[in-house]
């Protein structure tokens, strides 16, 4: 299993391999003037390689090197450009793009980024008097930006030489780590762009310096499906994340940027959004793409304070008209490609992934249960029941199973505690012979560690094929 020690980073090897291009493909230029956006979509059975020629461009906060190409594949984005650039795009299969041409006073972009200077006085001003600097919740309605928002944020902050630190909330999709984890990162340096956040960190070289995660396994795709869980991962995320604030002054000072799962206007979501703002200590609530998710969260935390002492602030940013809606189908495909790349690594970097065959009886196996309807949220019984010790089964067949730092003798309740290691994935069940098949990045023995088998990310039929 890949270490993941938690919220440091690997630095970069000596000699990263170069992204390469398709060079026989056609080429063609876009001429970009300020604020205009290159948006695009790629399958993921297709490749585009963006090359920037002149001026300066970013993806999502993040500025592109001149002169190199980026590839992208089973990705939905854009470039921009604060003053003009031109763009040398060439592809291999079928893209869709266009540029959008806005003009300051019309493209929310703007809004984003003086908001990040508000952010970046706050900085300053921890930075002074050696206090917190801004915690940032990101909300809002399904597809309204809100992560690319967070990236934007993380990206330009990085680039001032702070070291905010994220975290997702989206059990949906995956932070530096599978999806259905709920993870925290310091982002001392750039974000790899032409993955979504940076690989995840299973061995491989690779040309920025990979982030390396705090993560616990949640394991089921909603925040519904188990919200006592739920909760209580966010609570002990919370804590850690609280303790690296602590401990490192550039840290603390540069603050937290949280990601959240889009949200319905519901009692239940404005629950969890309130239990996210009391743990983290959230000073300021970016609501994005809903006048009326706004409105009512000014209501709700309107006299409120934090732990600290300080007012909570609602702010509400319009959404970017590129949103665009990511459908069911092109997010499995996301999600298998990060689940490919974990084990594989990319075209660039190839993994060699161990296999191994394990008896049944050689594992300690534990199940996430899904919340029954009639649990009480605040009824203590269940809490062991969330963690189920298991027999492997055929139902295991392509599951991704968490490895997580406990012992196989730990009760339930610690090893549902414990953070991620690494993850490995379950190639065949011969229920016959009573073995499993075990693809893990690193060779390691699997007895020694609990692992902890949930319904999401849900089995992945075509990774070995
Ligand atoms: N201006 C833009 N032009 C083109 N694509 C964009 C733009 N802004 C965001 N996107 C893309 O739209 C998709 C949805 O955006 P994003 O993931 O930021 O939304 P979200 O609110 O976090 O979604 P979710 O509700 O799934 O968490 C992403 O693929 C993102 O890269």
């Amino acid at each position: 299993m890949a270490a993941i020690p938690g919220l440091g980073e690997l630095p970069p090897p000596v000699d990263p391999t170069a992204t390469t291009s398709s060079a026989a493909a056609p080429t063609t230029i876009e001429i970009l003037e300020p604020f205009w956006e290159y948006r695009f979509e790629v399958p993921h059975a297709s490749t585009l390689d963006i090359k920037l020629t002149s001026g300066l461009a970013e993806k999502d906060g993040t500025e592109l090197a001149p002169n190199t190409p980026y590839t992208f594949t089973a990705t939905k984005s854009k470039i921009n450009t604060w003053h003009g650039c031109t763009l040398e795009i060439s592809s291999s299969g079928t893209y869709d793009a266009y540029v959008s041409e806005p003009t300051a006073d019309d493209t929310p972009m703007v809004s984003y980024l003086n908001l990040h200077f508000k952010l970046e006085a706050f900085r300053a001003i921890a930075q002074r008097t050696g206090q917190m600097g801004p915690r940032v919740l990101v909300v809002g309605p399904p597809n309204a930006g809100k992560t690319s928002l967070v990236k934007m944020l993380t990206g330009w902050s990085t680039r001032m030489g702070h070291q905010p630190l994220v975290v997702n909330t989206d059990c949906r999709e995956g932070m530096l780590a599978m999806p259905g984890s709920l993870s925290a990162a310091v982002f001392p340096s750039i974000i790899n762009i032409t993955t979504e956040w940076g690989s995840t960190p299973s061995s491989g070289p690779s040309a920025v310096p990979v982030k390396l995660p705090l993560a616990y396994c949640y394991g089921l795709e909603t925040p519904e499906k188990n919200t006592k869980l739920f909760k209580m991962l966010l609570s002990r995320l919370a804590v850690t994340v609280t303790s690296r604030l602590a401990e490192d002054p550039d840290v603390k000072t540069s603050g937290l940027i949280i990601d959240t799962g889009g949200v319905s206007v519901s009692k239940g979501s404005y629950d969890l959004i309130a239990h996210v703002v009391s743990e983290f200590s959230v000073n300021i609530v970016l609501v994005i793409g809903s006048e009326r998710m706004g409105n009512e969260m000014q209501k709700k935390f309107a006299g409120q304070k934090t732990s600290l002492d300080e007012a909570i602030t609602v702010i509400a940013l319009d959404k970017s008209g590129g949103v665009v809606e990511r459908d069911s189908g092109f997010l499995q495909h996301v999600r298998e490609a990060a689940i490919k790349e974990y084990f594989f690594g990319t075209t660039n970097t190839t993994l060699s992934p161990f296999t191994q065959q394990v008896d049944f009886s050689a594992l300690s196996l534990w199940r996430i249960n899904e919340a029954s309807p009639s649990a009480g949220l605040e009824d203590d019984i269940y809490s062991d029941a969330m963690l189920e010790k298991t027999e492997p089964s055929l139902m295991l067949q392509n599951c991704v199973l968490a490895v997580v730092y406990a012992s196989i003798y730990d009760s339930a309740d610690t090893i549902r505690d414990s953070n991620i290691m690494g993850y490995v994935y379950v190639a065949d069940v011969d229920e016959k012979r009573k073995k499993l098949k075990i693809l893990a990045p690193v060779s390691a023995r699997l007895g020694d560690r609990p692992l902890i088998w949930g319904s999401w990310p849900e089995p992945m039929v075509s990774l070995l094929g």
